[in-house]
């Protein structure tokens, strides 16, 4: 698979290779990977012109199935170069090549397939309203596209959540210009490829690689053509975005952070809560805005959970991605291992008993050059402790017993975040219960991670604005207007 030596911006069309570039480093052995062209504010503004002159021609008069028939074809275009796309995405973050292959690559085929075909299924309402003269108003709604919609996309799942606002933002008819990470800019600067071969006309989509603050992130954001921002990443940028777009009344959409909790009752299935729980706190090294950073216990089974989850944690193998049976590669950078380490150094500054991990591995080979950490689990810290309470986003948590469920509720609740919960139990009874005082966007009882993409995905709180998937997704990318006709 020959991946550039140098990932281009991709404007109107035109792949640029004119521009400062950045070094982007493998977090598996600390290669340098290849470089990416940094967009200066004049391209960034030349690909939000592109993408708003788009909206007026040939784009502007495709039909739903004829937008939805090109998404399909774009995800014919992935699917095509699979390998390729998994190879990007392994690269970039290190992962495991069964993770980005059994994840990464379906996700995004499917977001683009799946939102095509919810755009067509489409329904949308009208209502006849009987006047008091014998008349009659007919009501119904127009949807329109909400004109030039900017993506910024996080490293974590690159491509998925790239995919995940590009399918819903080109099924209901806008343009886009997207920025992803500047830790991941490989399976973007595919994806464009894949749409130039697609014919997806020009403007329509445009991708410019850089950082955020004084790059082509913030450059975008205040771009004054663009109608919407789609972000996932920290909630302190979301915030930053949502400075940057108040004084034009932007549109936006925002996955943010989390600080997840899983809460395991005593009657539960053990030992798919152990496996349900070590999955959560260390799926993609912890990567993950839901996983979970904070488990609770009820006390009857704390302490023979907590050895089981230490024999979990200490038997997940870290490796190169295709090592055969690798469980956790790296995080995606140094800089990222310096903060989540910094909350290993914290959590003994607080008082936490180290049940597991809180260090680097020691591999005496080229890993040792990337940014690998072990899986760790705490105990012993009380609910305000920082590293209780902020995210740290790696393969960490901490776990508390409890004795019942209103102490459990409120100290779940007791967070500035509300993305996601799992609750581990056999009273089902219980689990509607609580699941409904849960200050979340997304609970999963007796599972975690499981999707529907036709389910609403957000949070409440620091953990973001609006939901994605299904209509909501629909709904966010299009201009509703009601027609009232006097009859
Ligand atoms: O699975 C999804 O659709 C999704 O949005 C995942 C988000 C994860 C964020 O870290």
């Amino acid at each position: 698979m020959s991946r550039p030596a140098l990932l281009p911006l991709y404007i109107n069309g035109r792949f640029e290779e004119e521009g400062q570039r950045f070094d982007n480093i493998s977090p598996v052995d600390g290669r340098l990977l290849n470089q990416a062209v940094e967009a200066d504010a004049a391209q960034v503004a030349r690909a939000v012109q592109a993408a708003s002159d788009a909206l007026q021609g040939p784009w502007g008069r495709y039909s739903v199935p004829e937008r939805a028939a090109l998404l399909h074809k774009v995800a014919d275009g992935i699917q095509a170069r699979f390998d390729d796309f998994v190879a990007a995405e392994v690269a970039d973050t290190g992962r495991p090549l069964h993770l980005a292959r059994t994840l990464d690559l379906p996700r995004a085929i499917a977001n683009f397939r799946t939102f095509a075909d919810l755009a067509v299924a489409q329904v949308d309402d009208c209502c006849e309203t009987p006047q008091a003269d014998g008349g009659l108003l007919f009501n119904y709604t127009v949807r329109k596209p909400l004109g030039v919609v900017a993506v910024i996309a996080p490293w974590n799942l690159p491509l998925l959540l790239l995919t995940w606002k590009l399918g819903p933002a080109l099924a209901m008819g806008n343009t886009v210009v997207c920025k992803p990470s500047e830790e991941t800019p490989s399976s973007a600067a595919l994806l464009a490829e894949v749409m130039y071969n697609a014919g997806v006309p020009a403007g329509v989509f445009n991708l410019v690689h850089g950082f955020g603050p004084g790059s082509a992130g913030e450059f975008l954001t205040r771009a004054p053509q663009i109608s919407a921002v789609s972000f996932t990443g920290e909630s302190r940028t979301g915030s930053a975005i949502m400075k940057a777009v108040a004084d034009g009344v932007k549109d936006i959409s925002f996955e943010l952070g989390g600080k997840n909790a899983a809460v395991v009752f005593a009657d539960a299935d053990f030992d798919a809560a152990v496996a349900g729980v070590a999955r959560s706190s260390f799926f993609n090294t912890g990567q993950v805005c839901l996983c979970t950073e904070r488990v609770y216990v009820e006390r009857p089974i704390f302490d023979r959970f907590v050895a089981a989850l230490k024999a979990r944690a200490e038997g997940l193998k870290l490796g190169y991605p295709d090592e055969d049976g690798v469980d956790l590669g790296p995080l995606v950078s140094r800089q990222h291992r310096e903060k989540v380490l910094s909350y290993f150094a914290l959590a003994r500054e607080e008082g936490a008993v180290v049940i597991t991990g809180g260090e680097t591995p020691q591999f005496g080979d080229a890993r040792d050059q990337g940014a690998y950490v072990r899986p760790t689990i705490w105990t012993g810290l009380p609910d305000h402790a920082r590293c209780v309470r902020e995210e740290i986003f790696g393969p960490v948590c901490h776990i508390a017993p409890f004795d019942d469920e209103e102490e459990v509720l409120r100290r779940v609740n007791d967070s500035p975040y509300g993305l996601a919960c799992a609750l581990w139990t056999q009273r089902l009874d219980r689990a509607h219960r609580l699941a409904r005082r849960v200050q979340v966007g997304i609970v999963w009882v007796n599972a975690w991670y499981a999707r529907d993409l036709r389910t609403p995905f957000g949070g409440s709180k620091l953990s973001g604005l609006g939901r994605e998937g299904g209509r909501h997704s629909l709904d966010f990318y299009s201009e509703i207007s009601n027609v009232c006709v006097k009859l």
